[in-house]
């Protein structure tokens, strides 16, 4: 007698405990149970083999449990005992249990009709992949890979885990040993095994552990796009139409599904477009399905060419963009070592924005400046990844086509008092309300994410103004300080032509140079000249700079009051929806269950049906309300970022013209520097002459003809001692001098010298320090317009 719990008949097996009504899943072989370890009370999963044909099936389950045994691997399932029932001797096989259940059971779910959301679907596979390649280095062909033997574990971070189980069928086979048993699954089944153990027809005797290959093929498609990928019509009865369709088509085709009774075959080298995953992942995808499912051996593909295939999709860096102008989101599968030039190509593929017309921001930064050309995706910033990226079109004539999701017609009801098939058309139906749901929240996603384009580009051309600006203030001060500076080396050189005279008159040997500064002034007067002219040039700028500016400011109030609909509430709206079509299902389950009908229950059933017929027509209407939303927004949006962009067009030419002002002003800043040296070679050398001291000019003889150009200790002594000092005092004559009418007037001229060169010596000193200080100026001002306005 078997103990009997409250909630059920209980087995024991000497450390595991199970209720028989916990059963989770049925195969063909075995029954399996939620069980718990006795001790510790862990949740596992108990195999149980069928009793009746337990003989028949000894070799197979011992075979699946000394195999599973040996394995050990993430993505196949842990072997954790093999025990027998107490009450009946039966064997069981002990395995984590996986709440997630299998593939097939997730598939069988309405939310997966239309296949696995992309996240979800990365995971399957990879963890298949990596499973099966585990298989494969230890010499295992599984021989039935299919949804049901794929399990879903859900570690302890929530995150889920899928594991390859059942192994019953699984054989050790020898570097590419044949084999001739049958097994498998019809719908996942190579076509020549197809054709001997499901036609019975003579065929190839032997198999290799490529078979694996075909039904790994079928799954991921199956997992992809909630179908199978070959059908024929009626199903598994309609035998020979399924083998034809699998044997006989082309190379590339990843289906083949025949629709009507006899009726011709849909062949499609693509995924469906009801699939929910990127097109960009389609697209690494197909080849992946053709070369699995390819009849053809020498095209078929190889173990290691499929699991590197499948590894290079899984290693690929998913980057997210924004296409404003169709307000879709590009998905984009990048390799680690592509750079940002290969971001370009592949957006231009999928939107035809070729790579000079994109303008690619982050948020409201120019995506190129927040990483740098030659950067190999794989070290771009993890925050360049969360989606934040938009592509604009600078080809603002470029036609704008929004992006409309696919839609899919909710199953037509054909009245009909048939329970079983009232839960059928419950299901469908559920199944395109989760279809909508999906979409929903893309168009609520797109929504948002195209008002926020228009603020980002907004932000993003002011931003590329505002330096401008800085430059142009910047660069109105650099014009301000080349003035000055060209002041003083004006006067400087007027002052040095006036003292040529009297330097003529001294042994001074370096004259030349004052000569050559002194004959500048041709260079002062064409900078002077060129400085005048290119101030109508910044006053231009500055004044077409300072209405775009203004124009753009005008654009901030129309750019937030755009008509936006709260969204908030879209995505709950059409679930609650969903979830009432749900609550159809499980009543229409319920009914289908009792089999008969009180007439209440046919009054209730009667009423559901027309809550799910409402709730159909409820979903269609308001999702079409939204696209008409979203269609209005992007119109809007279209509008604001269309003038926006025609003022990035501007902003990049005032940006010209002013890198063209700037230039210009290097230019003369390399004129002004050379004036400048040759200005210092002709002062520095006046200290020889004139040394530390101050010069005064004294008649010499009484003749008033003779004058002592003589040099005091210092300033300071000549004047409080009132002494001269007449070392190093030179003697003139008149006649080294200009004649001049009268010795009076000749003593008052070489008076006004010597105070002309004392005069020179401190002006000198002060036009040197200011000019130092200028060329800091200067420096710092061009230094920093070549820094592109950092300052
Ligand atoms: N570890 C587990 N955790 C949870 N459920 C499980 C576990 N193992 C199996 N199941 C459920 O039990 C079902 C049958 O298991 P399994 O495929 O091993 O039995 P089988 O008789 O060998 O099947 P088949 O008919 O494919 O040969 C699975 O499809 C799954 O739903």
């Amino acid at each position: 007698m078997q103990p009997i719990g409250k909630s059920g008949p209980l087995s024991y097996s000497r450390n595991y405990v199970w209720n028989k009504k916990d059963c989770v899943g049925k195969g063909a072989t075995a029954e399996v149970f939620l069980g718990r370890h006795r001790q510790t009370g862990e949740n596992c999963a108990i195999k149980l083999f069928n009793v009746r044909e337990f003989m028949t099936l000894a070799a197979s389950s011992k075979r699946e449990i000394e195999l599973l045994g040996k394995l050990k691997h993430r993505n196949v399932i842990t072997f954790l005992a093999s025990e027998t029932e107490l009450s009946t001797g039966n064997e069981i096989l002990v395995t984590p249990y996986c709440q997630g259940g299998s593939l097939f059971s997730m598939l069988e779910q309405p939310q997966y009709a239309y296949g696995f959301p992309e996240d979800e679907f990365l995971i399957f596979l990879g963890d298949t992949s990596r499973g099966m390649e585990y298989l494969r280095s230890l010499g295992i062909t599984h021989r039935d890979i299919k949804p049901g033997n794929i399990m879903k574990f859900i570690d302890k971070s929530g995150r889920s885990v899928y594991k390859l189980t059942d192994f019953g069928a699984a054989r050790e086979l020898k570097d590419e040993e044949k084999f001739q048993s049958l097994y498998g699954t019809e719908e996942y089944l190579h076509p020549d095994m197809y054709q001997r153990a499901i036609l019975k027809e003579p065929g190839s005797q032997f198999f290799d552990a490529s078979v694996d290959l075909w039904s790994f093929g079928c799954t991921i498609y199956h997992v992809a796009t909630g179908q199978l990928p070959f059908q024929a019509h009626g199903g598994r009865i309609n035998t020979v139409v399924m083998h034809k369709i699998t044997s006989e088509k082309a190379s590339g085709v990843i289906s083949g599904i025949q629709t009507e009774p006899n009726g011709a075959i849909t062949w499609s080298k693509d995924l469906p477009n009801t699939c929910l995953l990127p097109q960009s992942l389609k697209k690494l995808l197909t080849p992946v399905l053709a070369g699995l499912m390819e009849t053809d051996k020498s095209k078929a593909w190889s173990f290691e060419q499929s699991f590197s295939h499948v590894k290079s999709i899984i290693s690929r860096k998913r980057m997210e963009i924004f296409y404003q102008a169709a307000c879709l989101e590009l998905i984009l599968y990048m390799r680690e070592d592509d750079k940002y030039c290969n971001i370009q190509e592949e957006a231009a593929q999928y939107t035809g924005v070729i790579p000079e017309n994109q303008l690619l921001l982050f948020r409201d930064k120019e995506f190129c400046n927040y990483v740098s050309a030659t950067e190999k995706i794989c070290n771009y910033p993890r925050k360049a990844f969360e989606g934040d990226i938009y592509l604009f079109n600078r080809d603002t004539l470029a036609e704008m086509n929004i992006y409309v999701p696919e839609t899919v017609p909710f199953p037509s009801r054909i009245p009909t008092s048939d329970l079983i098939e009232d839960v059928e058309l419950a299901k469908l139906r559920c199944s395109v309300a989760y279809f909508y749901e999906f979409h929903t929240e893309k168009v609520v996603r797109c929504q948002q994410r195209v008002k926020q384009s228009v603020f980002y580009l907004r932000d993003y051309i002011r931003d590329y103004l505002n330096p401008i600006n800085v430059w142009l203030t910047e660069t109105k001060k650099l014009k301000a300080e080349s003035e000055r500076t060209l002041g003083i080396l004006d006067s400087s050189l007027k002052l040095f032509g006036s003292m040529l005279p009297v330097l003529n008159l001294t042994s001074y040997k370096d004259i030349e140079k004052v000569v050559e500064f002194a004959n500048k002034q041709d260079v002062v007067d064409n900078l002077k000249g060129s400085l005048a002219k290119e101030d109508k040039r910044i006053n231009e700028i500055d004044v077409y700079l300072q209405v775009l500016l203004e124009k753009i400011k005008e654009q901030d109030p129309v750019v937030t009051s755009v008509g936006w609909q709260e969204e908030q509430f879209w995505v709950s709206t059409i679930k609650q929806f969903r979830l009432t079509i749900n609550g159809v299902l499980s009543t229409f389950r319920k009914h289908k269950r009792y089999g008969d009908l009180h007439p209440h229950e046919v009054f209730i059933h009667q009423a559901e049906m027309q809550k799910l017929e409402e709730s159909n027509l409820q979903i269609l209407s308001v999702f079409q309300g939204y696209l008409d939303n979203l269609k209005r927004i992007c119109g809007e949006v279209k509008k604001h970022s269309g003038l926006l962009l025609k003022h990035l067009t501007r902003a990049k030419k005032v940006e010209v013209n002013m890198k063209c002002v700037i230039d210009f002003h290097k230019e003369i800043d390399i004129r002004l520097g050379k004036l400048d040296e040759t200005y210092k070679e002709a002062a520095l050398t006046l200290p020889q002459l004139l040394g530390s001291h101050a010069i005064e000019v004294l008649p010499s003889k009484n003749d008033g003809n003779s004058f002592l150009v003589k040099q005091a200790a210092s300033t300071q002594e000549s004047t409080s001692k009132g002494k001269i000092s007449q070392c190093g005092a030179t003697d003139f004559t008149d006649k080294q001098l200009i004649s001049t009418p009268s010795p009076a007037s000749k003593s008052k001229m070489y008076c006004d010298l010597a105070r002309q060169l004392n005069e020179t010596r401190l002006e000198t000193e002060s036009t040197m320090k200011n000019l130092t200080e200028n060329k800091k100026g200067l420096e710092s001002i061009v230094t920093m317009l070549q820094n592109g306005g950092e300052c």
